[in-house]
């Protein structure tokens, strides 16, 4: 029996949470006046979903093989990323075998140089790409960690992203990442409420629970130092992302501004391997944190992995559920990963894109067993109450 043929990709857009995880309702604590680029517009400040942080919505990437058997994929990239799947990046699977992975990839950027590099195109790659791991785990009877060469621990430890850092040490998470509330538009009285609550949850959680900022490339050199700072007699372990991620002369500046010890994180919203070359090349941060959904996919993480190793920087990919469980399982250098909570009070753990993975598996005490991965591909189905919309129907 020869190697299956990929017959048909369809792309598909889904709205409310999932993949796009910011598109919540109201009172998630997600979208609660969390300190942003845009917050120097105070019509923008309450409310990330105001300025459209959920505009885009889910991809859904579905390969189907000679055989039958069908792999998917979601990430963050809706209905002009399922244009980009159908009107242009098709062409390259159809016809291919299943294993041609890397060629596709290569393909599918190579194509796309001279409108992507970075951004929708690179997550809709992404989309592909996991889709195409899924269907060679399941066509071959694997989990893609097996397919990726094997784990190196049989239990991976999560962290916890939300509002409640308090609650996630109560849930035996190893650490808990806040979103930042206030940016340099809210002045000093800002930062004194940004280092107010900090200094709140370290009282509630003790000396040594791993307490994170996220500042989502809110901040100013400037402003991120002093916050950096004044955060030290508080114990934060990291600073992340406080820049633009374009600025990577001012993350380099940074990362020598913070006082001995705290580390300085980004990369979610960075692309490819030349862009974490630039990140890595130029000292800007202790670890980076790429979304496998957006920066490249499996294939491209594998070879950002490998440049960060040479580096001696930790990858600690941000956090896309199963996507990134499967690939933190068989990296030394990705010794604990992500887990968002995406419960609206952040009181209680959900899968991570809930409601479309039927399957996905959640940290029990803020770990997860290895042989909650054991499925082939990525182990999960779609969830088939989602109500799929295929906008470019070929
Ligand atoms: C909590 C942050 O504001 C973002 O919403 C989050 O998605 C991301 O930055 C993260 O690191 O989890
Ligand atoms: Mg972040």
């Amino acid at each position: 029996m020869g190697i299956p043929t990929i017959k048909h990709v369809r792309a598909f857009t889904l709205r409310g949470g999932g993949a796009d995880y910011h598109d919540q309702a109201d009172g998630h604590w997600i979208d609660d006046h969390i300190a942003t680029p845009m917050s120097k517009y105070p019509e923008y400040r309450q409310s990330r979903r105001t300025f459209g942080i959920n505009v885009l919505g889910t991809l859904v990437v579905e390969i189907e093989a000679s055989d039958g058997t069908v792999g998917f994929a979601v990430t963050t990239g809706g209905e002009p990323a399922a244009y980009i799947v159908e009107k242009h990046l098709a062409r390259f699977l159809e016809g291919a075998r299943v294993t041609d992975i890397e060629k596709i990839w290569d393909q599918m950027y190579q194509s796309t140089l001279y409108y992507g590099r970075k951004g929708i195109v690179i997550n809709t790659i992404s989309g592909v790409d996991l889709a195409l791991w899924d269907l060679l785990g399941k066509i071959r009877q694997e989990p893609v960690h097996q397919l990726l060469g094997g784990a190196v621990r049989d239990e991976l430890q999560f962290y916890a992203t939300g509002a409640r850092p308090d609650l996630a040490q109560k849930m035996g998470f190893i650490g808990g990442k806040m979103p930042l509330h206030h940016g340099p538009a809210e002045g000093e009285e800002g930062l004194r409420k940004n280092l107010e609550e900090l200094a709140t949850m370290r009282e509630r959680v003790g000396p040594d629970f791993w307490l994170m900022l996220d500042c989502w490339m809110s901040l100013d050199l400037n402003y991120a130092t002093r916050l950096a700072v004044g955060a030290h007699e508080h114990g934060l372990k990291w600073i992340e992302e406080a820049l633009p991620p374009d600025d990577y002369w001012g993350y380099a500046a940074l990362r020598n501004n913070v006082p001995k010890g705290m580390l300085v994180t980004t990369g979610e919203h960075e692309a490819t391997r030349w862009g974490f070359r630039m990140l890595l090349e130029m000292g800007c941060c202790d670890i980076i944190q790429p979304d496998v959904g957006w920066c490249g996919g499996i294939t491209e993480l594998v070879k950002i992995s490998a440049l960060a190793d040479a580096h001696n920087a930790l990858v600690i990919p941000h956090g896309s559920s199963v996507y990134s469980y499967h690939f933190v399982a068989t990296r030394h250098n990705s010794p604990f990963a992500e887990f968002l909570m995406m419960a609206p009070k952040a009181d209680e753990v959900v899968p991570m894109f809930h409601p479309q993975l039927l399957g996905e598996p959640v940290p029990v005490n803020g770990r997860m067993r290895l042989s909650a991965l054991d499925q082939p591909g990525f182990g999960v189905t779609l969830n088939p109450e989602c109500q799929l919309h295929r906008p470019y129907n070929r």
